[in-house]
């Protein structure tokens, strides 16, 4: 009898805060909703010891939050959500820090391939960012195997960084586009079209702008309009540097398993505030 009880209470508690989440994002959405917000997830290990937990049990609360996260972005009508989960230098962590980490990650990539998950809730496509050949192969193929399965959605997007640094990424737009260039030029002197070959000398031998974008990793997606670094650091740790001109940072002091409703909230009303400016810097006038 009690425990029906506590269910019930339970259940009436659930869904009236989700009542008052949803009537909030109504409210909200009288302005401009951002597209795109980033997250970098930063002080997993500082809240296990803040709460004497173990070091791997701040990041399996850093996951919790981030699926919090990704629900109250979706449902307030953010498409695209990006987060830096693992960047190259990470890999540099304790050997012990790294497995465990890695190992997390394969356990909840095939967890978000489940009927009942949270790609599947809100149509999710997922894609994994970054220097993929850098991970385990283990990791790497759950990887793959996610991406491919939730291909054809649509509603929503997450981008996971993994194995990521935005120097890395600049690096191999800027050799990609190289490589395709070169290719461009030898099939023309393979046809020993010297006429073709001279008009191409004009101008469109040049790599543009336009196709170092192409090459990036985060090509996939517009750039963001958020992000938000928590524990209340205000670097960037090599993260989208070519993509975040004209975003604004917000770096609450929460750690990361900590980030709820109300900073989200904030993020958004300070992005509404600044949006005229925003708007102005990205059309250039
Ligand atoms: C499949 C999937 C989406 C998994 C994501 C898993 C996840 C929560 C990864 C975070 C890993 C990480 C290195 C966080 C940074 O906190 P920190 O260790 O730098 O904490 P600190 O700043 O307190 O040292």
């Amino acid at each position: 009898m009690e425990n029906s009880m506590d269910r019930f209470a339970g259940r009436l508690f659930g869904s009236t805060v989700s009542y008052i989440r949803r009537f909030l994002f109504r409210v909200l959405s009288v302005g401009p909703i951002p597209n795109h917000i980033a997250f970098i997830l930063d002080g997993n290990r500082r809240y296990a010891k803040k709460w004497n937990l173990g070091e791997g049990m701040g990041h399996r609360a850093g996951f919790l939050a981030l699926m919090s996260i990704m629900k109250y972005c979706y449902e307030l009508g953010v498409k695209y959500v990006t987060i830096y989960a693992f960047s190259i230098d990470n890999f540099k962590r304790r050997p012990e820090e790294v497995q465990y980490v890695m190992d997390m990650m394969l356990e909840k990539i095939e967890g978000l391939l489940k009927e009942e998950s949270i790609v599947n809730q809100y149509g999710v496509r997922v894609y994994f960012v970054g220097n993929l050949k850098l991970l385990n192969e283990n990791v790497r193929m759950a990887a793959e195997k996610a991406m491919k399965a939730a291909s054809n959605n649509s509603r929503s997007v997450i981008l996971i960084c993994v194995a990521y640094t935005s120097t890395d990424e600049i690096v191999h737009a800027a050799q990609e586009s190289c490589e395709e260039k070169w290719t461009e030029i030898q099939s023309l002197t393979d046809a020993r079209n010297c006429e073709i070959i001279e008009e191409k000398r004009e101008g469109s031998n040049v790599i543009k702008l336009a196709d170092i974008e192409r090459h990036m990793y985060m090509g996939v997606a517009p750039d963001p309009d958020i992000l938000v670094r928590t524990s209340g650091e205000t670097r960037l740790s090599n993260f989208l540097l070519w993509q975040t001109s004209n975003c604004l940072l917000y770096s609450p002091r929460a750690l990361w398993p900590e980030i709820g409703l109300r900073h989200l909230v904030w993020a958004v009303l300070n992005f509404q505030r600044i949006y005229p400016y925003l708007e102005k810097r990205r059309k250039n006038i």
